[in-house]
């Protein structure tokens, strides 16, 4: 495997001779312009498809947050979990959301997406997933390595807690340890991690620097409204030919635009791809106009297509957490180690975190790996810089329930194991009672929390095709979390960084073998309708 151990393969925040491309959050130098592509939002995905396609191409990346480069409050392993409680309406680098259903949850609103303001456990998707989504395992493997030689680590030492967390597993979870490994299996390991052994977070934004620096250009604090479309003739479909936004601090009204480079063969043209995330890119969809009729007619936005799908079966994986009492006040501490059950259902991984600006909690989270309860995302307004209507459903389905059940009787399990409770040192938890199944199935019910792993919304087959074009449209894709339509089961982070630099190879070849393909090859049910001015 090819982790670097010691930060020597990447590139971290910071760091002397660490070239990166042009910066900028002067809208104004970069409206009115053209580039072969568009990608909106810098985030795991966004950032290694842009390094990628930068190859051959010209790209501008418009991401809504500022950079993370020279921040500490990013960089530094021993603050992570600030940005989490620092949060404010439009500019904080986390911006929190709360579902319908009131679970508090987060995303990342900086260069580098939420891989700035993670736990940075990194650990590949199964090779049952990859096959289930239909991707080339060569490739797959190959941008897999790719990602690990840059940004990934093997953890040196283990801190304290998280030694005592792994003894714990193995000892009252059953789990038996199987060492470092960036395979996902069931069992108790040590996976990889973005952050390197002096302690330093390589955000997704460190594998801009191994593209072609002279063709991308990366637009900060700009938040992208909509898709721009043009019609070809009658018979064609609408064709996305650049984007609108706005400045991401509310500043003024204007608009400005943004265009792909109209080449006279049109097979040699480029694409707009949003990856702006499970809530940002069905957002943006449904702003330009592709999404439920009804919808779009309720917020007076012109149709594009009426995709039913966009915003459905958006998911989230359901965590149970019990919070540890501990005497002391520990350090911040971020996930070195989880613990797998043999059916690969549940996941158990432990972090300290910050509930104020100086207090931490040691926290012990079981996450269920493949819910079936499904949501749906709507808009909230046409303000693209606020978070739009989500609801997860968490539990809705009985086989969920049942999983969380099981979750709590292993976390308490764990929790009240003899290594944690002498570690904490508190006598309370000696002679604490384990929940009974009622009592577990209502915890479920009222404490469901997340574990920000959410996923889908313009899911591969309903919204895009197998190459991530969305249906209905011609010159428009989406790459990112919201594409998959089921949970890698493990963190998904490894597998949405992958699929950035995987995609890009894939759109390199096609444009070399110049067989683009339009159509949709299955699913898409769509109607489409003629451009309006917008
Ligand atoms: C607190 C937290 C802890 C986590 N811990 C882990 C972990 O330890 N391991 C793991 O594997 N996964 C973890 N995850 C999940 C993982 O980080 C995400 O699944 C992954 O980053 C999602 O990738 P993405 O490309 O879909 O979106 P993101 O990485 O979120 O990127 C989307 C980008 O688009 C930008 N954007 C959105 N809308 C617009 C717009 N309109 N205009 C311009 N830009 C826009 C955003 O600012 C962001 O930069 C965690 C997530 C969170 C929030």
């Amino acid at each position: 495997q090819q982790v670097s151990s010691q930060g020597e393969g990447g590139a971290h925040a910071g760091s002397k001779g660490f070239s990166l491309p042009y910066m900028t959050s002067n809208v104004e130098e970069v409206s009115g312009k053209s580039f072969d592509y568009i990608v909106v939002g810098g985030g795991a995905s966004g950032c290694p498809l842009v390094a990628t396609l930068s190859q051959k191409y010209s790209l501008l990346l418009i991401e809504r947050g500022g950079s993370p480069f020279n921040n500490p409050m990013i960089s530094e392993a021993t603050n992570f979990g600030l940005p989490l409680i620092q949060t404010d309406e439009f500019l904080s680098i986390a911006q929190r959301f709360v579902s319908e259903e009131g679970v508090m949850n987060l995303r990342g609103r900086v260069l580098g997406g939420s891989t700035a303001i993670n736990n940075g456990f990194y650990s590949r998707a199964s090779e049952d997933y990859v096959k289930k989504l239909g991707w080339d395992k060569k490739l797959v493997r190959e941008a897999y390595e790719w990602i690990e030689s840059k940004v990934v680590f093997q953890p040196n030492d283990l801190t304290e807690w998280q030694s005592i967390v792994k003894d714990s597993l193995v000892h009252a979870g059953g789990l038996p340890y199987k060492g470092f490994s960036l395979e996902h299996m069931p069992g108790t390991k040590v996976g990889g991690s973005i952050f390197d052994r002096n302690g330093k977070r390589h955000t997704a934004a460190d594998l801009l620097a191994y593209g072609n620096l002279d063709r991308i250009t990366v637009l900060l604090n700009a938040t992208v409204k909509n898709v721009i479309f043009h019609n070809n003739g009658s018979g064609s479909k609408p064709e996305a030919s650049g984007v609108k936004f706005i400045k991401s601090n509310g500043n003024g009204d204007q608009v400005y635009e943004v265009y792909l480079s109209r080449r006279k063969d049109t097979e040699s043209r480029g694409d707009v791809i949003l990856s702006a995330g499970a809530l940002g890119s069905p957002q943006i969809l449904l702003l330009s106009g592709i999404g439920p009729y009804e919808q779009l007619k309720h917020f007076n936005i012109s149709p594009i297509v009426d995709a039913t799908e966009v915003g459905k079966g958006i998911k989230d994986n359901p965590c149970f957490r019990l919070s540890l009492d501990s005497p002391k006040t520990p350090r911040s501490d971020i996930t070195q180690v989880v613990g797998v059950t043999k059916d690969s259902q549940i996941i158990i991984q432990s972090a300290i975190g910050y509930i104020t600006n100086n207090e931490t909690t040691l926290k012990v989270a079981a996450k269920l790996a493949y819910p079936v309860s499904q949501g749906k995302l709507e808009l909230k307004n046409i303000d693209p810089r606020q978070n739009p209507l989500v609801r997860f459903n968490y539990l809705f389905e009985e086989k969920d329930l049942d999983q969380c059940v099981r979750m709590g009787h292993l976390l308490e399990k764990i929790a009240q194991s003899n290594l944690i409770i002498s570690y904490l040192g508190s006598e309370q938890n000696e002679n604490a009672e384990l929940s009974t199944e009622e009592e577990l199935r209502e915890l479920c019910k009222t404490d469901v929390q997340t574990y920000c792993h959410y996923h889908g919304g313009s899911s591969i087959g309903s919204v895009v095709d197998k190459d991530y074009k969305v249906y209905g449209v011609n010159r428009l894709r989406v790459l990112d979390g919201s594409t998959l339509p089921d949970a890698p089961g493990t963190n998904p982070m490894a597998t949405l960084l992958m699929l950035g630099r995987y995609q890009g190879i894939k759109i390199l070849d096609e444009r070399d073998h110049n067989s683009f393909t339009c159509f949709p090859e299955h699913g898409g049910q769509y109607t489409t309708y003629s451009v309006p001015e917008m």
